[in-house]
């Protein structure tokens, strides 16, 4: 054997396969993976590198093994020559163009499995030699028939009963060096038949090639067709900088003043000026974050209509740029890499960076889809995709200790604390209020004339669950989290954007929440869900919280009820595990093998659902332990896996077909990027927007702009919200109707309340 093992990964376009990369170092010793996808290289190419390889792994995938756009080189990979015979392990998708190559029926399971666990049952021989108990998770709704292949023959099984009868679970040829899962060997739940199983396989494919093949030394010129081996870590550091800026921070102990409080000592109701705010406003939340803007504070905006231009906007002034040779990524990482800064208090998670959001098509875009195009709905506002400001004075609090942090990142700004300090203190006489209390409220009622509510139509919502579930059927997604936007509009209305914040950051308080008035989009968000947090270096932690599995909170249903409802319900925790499992490949692919699930389907309790959390981090080694690794890693993982379902792409496509109208800012994320490398970004849903077109320039100071205030004015206000939930095969279809109103409610409430009270 020439050097280290070198084992080629062919990837069907999954949300699985950096996970079985590391499976794949685990169980291989020394091995180096490369990784390429099923329709990138002709099968010529592929037979010329063989050589050189010492096994294939042939991945999962969506779609059917006799679906050539689905397969790409597959279906004659298996029938290559006998002098170019290579060991090859098939996985899923794998295991059944192996199954049709040589005869076998694939045919679509009566109950399909996603996300599920079955013991698998083996004659402890092969594969499973010592292998022991076998629990695996599966992700498939085809299987195979061996029954006119005589080729193939059957390794490990499971028994599905009344469901399915008896269905394989492996096979192998009986002369080619070929061996198949049906399940997934990766899953972060499957046990015993995930690593045991790929050692015995890297066992007998030793044992074959040392008496037919040679494997040859490594050629540094075969990168160019198979690309860098796994993983593909971005370059080891950015462009050192020579000059860092230094962090500020006056801590003001007693100030008694509440977060909202700050806002509006800061002049957040006067709708004339920008407005930041990333707020904590309940559990684990913790740090609430103000920015301070003024004239100076620039505005950074980005439209995919326009992908070569760039607009910042700072004193009034648009400037558009050209963005080559950048992308909007690398521009927005060149714009921070000169504004680093240290010397901030190391407790605190933010000294200052970029603060706003990104939309879902922005994450779409790097998923290299081609879409049909999409009928313009031209009463579909054009927010920007990419809508940041640059925040460099900050009020931090702390919601644990009660302390208020003033910070600044200008030089000489001793000035501003001082005044800040003044305007502050002369606000702290409403220590003391007390809060209101909160009144339990029931189901969102028919809103007062001036207010409609246009919720999407339910038999069309039922119709799009249906046609989704049969994509479950069809072996196309394993999981799609189907959306629809609701439209609230109201007339004459003296509700101004930040009273509809203060009522939902009552009505319905959440950790991740944010009030985000940049030019003209308006976001004001009650999500529960941080999509990716990373921590500074050195030792950064990237750390995902995926929310999947939802019940609406009630009279009787205590904890234990909504944990029966929800760990207690295979259907909830699959739809939690298959996000688990595509969050474990995203973070996989930026920090390589050190992932690990740190919390499983734990219910936590909001305002008014409880929901199935878990936590996903990853870290990298110390040769990419930099300052652009978390924004790489926010990156290569938008959209939210828990937006989408799995796999990624393919999902994202269906839904693309499913859904009418673009997700825009709802489905994106929203947070901030720090100039200390960390950086915290949210789910955005439970999020409501407007797009005042009036307020394009919106940096200007309160007094430079007039007669577009909403405060009083009594003008029309147009709000969207969108909601959704997960389909799975399992899903019950007026169930998910009912989630996803629930979710809309979780908002609307705050909009009913906040209007009785402003008209
Ligand atoms: C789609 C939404 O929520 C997502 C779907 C969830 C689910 O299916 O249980 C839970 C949280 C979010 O990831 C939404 O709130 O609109
Ligand atoms: N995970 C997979 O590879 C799935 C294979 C195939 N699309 C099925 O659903 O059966």
């Amino acid at each position: 054997m020439a050097g280290c093992p070198r084992v080629l990964l062919i990837d069907s376009y999954d949300s699985f396969t950096h996970n079985l990369a590391a499976l794949c170092q685990r169980a291989i010793p020394d091995c180096t993976v490369h990784i390429i996808r099923n329709d990138q290289l002709s099968l010529e190419q592929v037979i010329s590198v063989l050589p050189y390889f010492s096994a294939i792994i042939v991945g999962p995938g969506p779609g059917t093994p006799d679906r050539d756009e689905d397969v790409g080189i597959l279906k004659h990979l298996w029938k290559i020559s006998d002098d170019h015979l290579i060991p090859i392990f098939g996985v899923c998708l794998g295991l059944q163009s192996l199954a049709l190559a040589f005869n076998a029926e694939v045919r679509r399971l009566d109950v399909v499995k996603h996300g599920q666990i079955s013991r698998i049952y083996h004659d402890d021989s092969e594969l499973y030699e010592g292998v022991g108990d076998v629990h695996a998770v599966r992700y498939h709704s085809l299987h195979v028939d061996l029954t006119h292949s005589h080729h193939l023959e059957r390794l490990a099984w499971a028994d599905d009963g009344e469901e399915n009868g008896v269905v394989v679970m492996a096979i192998k040829h009986q002369t080619k060096p070929f061996w198949a899962v049906q399940y997934h060997p990766e899953s972060v739940r499957t046990s015993g038949g995930g690593e045991d199983v790929l050692r015995n396989f890297w066992r007998s494919a030793q044992s074959w090639t040392s008496a037919h093949r040679q494997v040859l030394p490594w050629d540094v010129k075969l990168d160019t067709l198979v690309g860098n081996p796994w993983p593909n870590l971005l370059s080891s550091s950015p462009p050192q900088v020579s000059t860092t800026v230094t962090v500020k921070t006056h801590v003001i102990k007693e100030l008694c003043l509440s977060v909202t409080d700050i806002c509006e000592a800061l002049g957040v109701d006067s709708d004339s000026t920008d407005f930041v705010l990333l707020d904590s406003a309940a559990q684990p939340g913790r740090f609430s974050i103000i920015g301070c803007l003024d004239d100076l504070s620039m505005r950074i905006n980005y439209h995919l209509e326009e992908p070569d231009t760039i607009k910042v906007t700072q004193c009034g002034r648009v400037t558009s740029m050209p963005l080559a040779p950048h992308d909007i990524w690398t521009w927005l990482a060149d714009f921070m890499r000169t504004r680093r800064a240290s010397g901030g208090d190391e407790h605190l998670p933010f000294w200052g960076g970029l603060i706003g959001y990104l939309s879902y098509e922005v994450g779409v875009a790097n998923l290299n889809s081609t879409f049909p195009p999409r009928a313009h709905d031209s009463s579909f506002p054009q927010h920007p995709d990419v809508n940041m400001v640059y925040v460099d004075r900050t009020i931090v609090v702390d919601s644990f200790t009660g302390q208020v942090y003033l910070q600044t990142l200008r030089v000489d700004d001793d000035a501003w604390f001082t005044t800040i300090k003044g305007v502050l203190k002369s606000h702290s006489h409403s220590y003391g209020r007390q809060p209101e209390p909160i009144k339990p409220r029931s189901r969102a009622k028919a809103a007062s004339s001036d207010m409609t509510v246009q919720l999407p139509d339910r038999a069309t919502y039922i119709s799009r669950i249906r046609q989704a579930k049969e994509y479950l059927y069809s072996g196309d997604s394993y999981e799609l989290c189907l959306t629809a936007p609701s439209r609230i509009s109201l007339k004459s209305t003296k509700l101004t954007s930040w009273d509809l914040y203060k009522t939902l950051r009552k009505r319905n308080p959440a950790p991740h929440a944010a009030y985000l008035r940049l030019g003209a989009s308006t976001l004001v968000s009650s999500s529960p869900e941080r999509f990716l947090s990373y921590s500074r270096p050195p030792g950064v932690v990237c750390q995902l919280r995926p929310i999947k599995g939802t019940v609406r909170k009630g009279p009787g249903v205590t904890r234990a009820v909504a944990e029966q409802a929800l760990v207690g319900s295979p259907k909830e925790v699959a739809e939690n595990l298959m996000i688990v499992d595509l969050i474990r490949h995203d973070l996989h692919g930026v920090v390589g093998n050190d992932v690990t699930v740190k919390q499983f389907c734990s219910v936590e309790e909001y305002h008014t659902v409880w929901q199935l959390v878990s936590v996903i981090e990853g870290r990298a080694d110390a040769a990419h332990d930099h300052h652009e690794l978390g924004w790489e890693a926010l990156r290569r993982s938008l959209p939210p896996g828990s937006m989408t379902g799995a796999p990624k792409k393919r999902s994202v496509e269906i839904l693309h077909t499913l859904e009418v109208e673009p997700r825009g800012i709802y489905s994106g994320v929203f947070g901030y990027w720090c100039v200390s490398g960390a950086g915290d970004w949210s789910v955005t849903i439970r999020t409501c927007f407007k797009h005042d077109p009036h307020r394009e320039q919106g940096c200007a100071t309160g007094n430079q702009r007039q007669g577009h205030n909403d405060a009083g004015s009594g003008v029309n206000d147009e709000w969207m919200l969108g909601a959704g939930g997960a389909i799975t095969a399992l899903s019950d279809p007026e169930a998910e109707w009912e989630e996803m109103i629930v979710k809309v409610e979780s908002v609307l409430q705050a909009f009913e309340e906040a209007h009785s009270q402003h008209v």
